[in-house]
């Protein structure tokens, strides 16, 4: 069967939207599983690419296939996610529609075959199109209607429409060369376009900059510079916001529970010639050694405001395991709020768009904790652009639009009483 050529990738695709879809795992954790077979990086990223696509397209897929059946396929049918690989790489990808059916026809082998091929072909000859923007999940939609209006989710689905840009941090002193041609929307920023090759930029091998959405290079700054004082990056890997804060000064200790992502941030800091101390462990059960001037908590969190990245997260991010995650960032940030030195300051952020994850969890902190107050970002701390409301900061789609767009998150910042 695997004599076709291009198959093994388009199985591993079926594979990858059935553990994302079904099983409800993250597209990046399912890719070792799903790719096991392919041998080449490329079939590996060809895989990843036709499943990644299909995920932002997949509210328009679905309903083109269900406008060509007579009954609805179930959601989870072999068919339905055949015909959404074939039909995203005619449609959005440029694949000639005979090779996008023929490499997909051998998946439904035994099964249901026929109705695909039908179904493919009555769409193709139909002239049928994706829209453009796509169209968010119904339930993403409402949910994030309802948080932050319509406006907020029609600039939602139009980042969707296009790759996300290249954004490159610069480590203090270090600036963009001349051959760099790109938009700078804050200080030590460039912002280049979406699939530009990151490995033959200048300056790559030398480690004067590395890959940092915007967005998420604003908690580190409201942390201004270090000048020697200590801070702890907590959720530190793979380490953006901890080479900010090494750069900025900072006497940084990162920690994280993951061993492979801390790998991941040995590798950053080794390549940008930064230094932090790491730590392996779970912020639950660990302490420091002693209070610190400052503390970035980078929680886990649901990651709605990557979607455009991770667009995984539009189909199996669901109310209860935000409200679930809520718990876990309000826990985290009364465990560590015990770490600060007294005049300290600690900043919060999460990269995700529900109000439960970044408003409610900051005010519920203030709520609880007397000692701490909120730290307001003063004019001229940040560019006007930045939406500053007091010490949080809400970074929605429709942020920096016109340059294409920037993650979403949420940031807030805390002062300790000093004693
Ligand atoms: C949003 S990511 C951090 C991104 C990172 N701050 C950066 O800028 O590159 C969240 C991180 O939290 C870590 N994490 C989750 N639960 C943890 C825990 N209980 N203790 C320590 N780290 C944890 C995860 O391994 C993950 O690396």
């Amino acid at each position: 069967m695997d004599d076709v050529a291009g198959l093994p990738a388009r199985r591993a695709a079926l594979r990858l939207l059935d553990a994302v879809l079904r099983k409800g795992l993250p597209l990046e954790a399912a890719l070792d599983v799903a790719a096991r077979d392919l041998t080449r990086a490329d079939d590996r990223g060809f895989a990843h690419a036709i499943a990644a696509e299909a995920l932002r397209r997949l509210a328009d897929l679905d309903a083109l296939i269900d406008s060509a059946t007579r009954r609805p396929l179930p959601d989870d049918a072999k068919a339905r996610s055949a015909l959404r690989i074939a039909l995203v790489q005619a449609l959005a990808m440029d694949t000639p529609p005979h090779a996008a059916i023929a490499t997909v026809l051998p998946l439904v082998h035994g099964g249901p075959r026929k109705l695909v091929h039908g179904v493919f072909g009555t769409l193709m000859r139909g002239g049928a199109s994706l829209p453009t923007p796509p169209s968010l999940p119904p339930a993403v939609a409402a949910r994030w209607e309802r948080h932050w209006g319509p406006e907020v989710v029609a600039a939602a689905a139009a980042l969707l429409a296009a790759p996300p840009p290249l954004d490159l941090i610069f480590a203090a002193g270090a600036e963009p060369s001349d051959q760099m041609d790109g938009v700078g929307l804050l200080p030590g920023h460039l912002r280049l376009p979406g699939r530009t090759a990151v490995a033959g930029l200048t300056g790559y091998g030398e480690g004067r900059w590395w890959v940092q959405d915007v967005a998420a290079s604003i908690p580190a700054r409201l942390l201004g510079t270090g000048e020697g004082r200590t801070a702890l990056d907590l959720c530190a890997a793979p380490g953006g916001k901890t080479m900010q804060l090494a750069s900025a000064g900072f006497d940084v200790t990162a920690v994280d529970s993951s061993e492979s992502r801390l790998a991941r941030l040995s590798e950053n800091l080794a390549r940008t010639g930064l230094s932090a101390r790491i730590v392996a462990g779970d912020i639950m059960r660990w302490s420091p050694p002693e209070k610190v001037d400052a503390i970035l908590l980078d929680a886990p969190c649901s990651a709605t405001g990557i979607y455009r990245r991770h667009p995984d997260v539009l189909h199996r991010v669901r109310p209860k395991a935000i409200a679930e995650l809520a718990e876990t960032q309000a826990a985290m940030l009364d465990r560590v709020s015990g770490w600060l030195k007294p005049g300290g300051t600690l900043v919060y952020s999460v990269c995700s768009l529900e109000p439960e994850e970044g408003e409610q969890v900051a005010e519920g902190f203030l709520r609880t904790h007397r000692s701490y107050q909120a730290a307001h970002v003063s004019a001229g701390e940040l560019p006007e652009t930045i939406p500053v409301e007091g010490h949080r900061i809400r970074m929605l789609p429709g942020v920096f639009a016109e340059a294409g767009g920037a993650d979403g998150f949420f940031i807030a910042r805390f002062r300790r009483s000093a004693d």
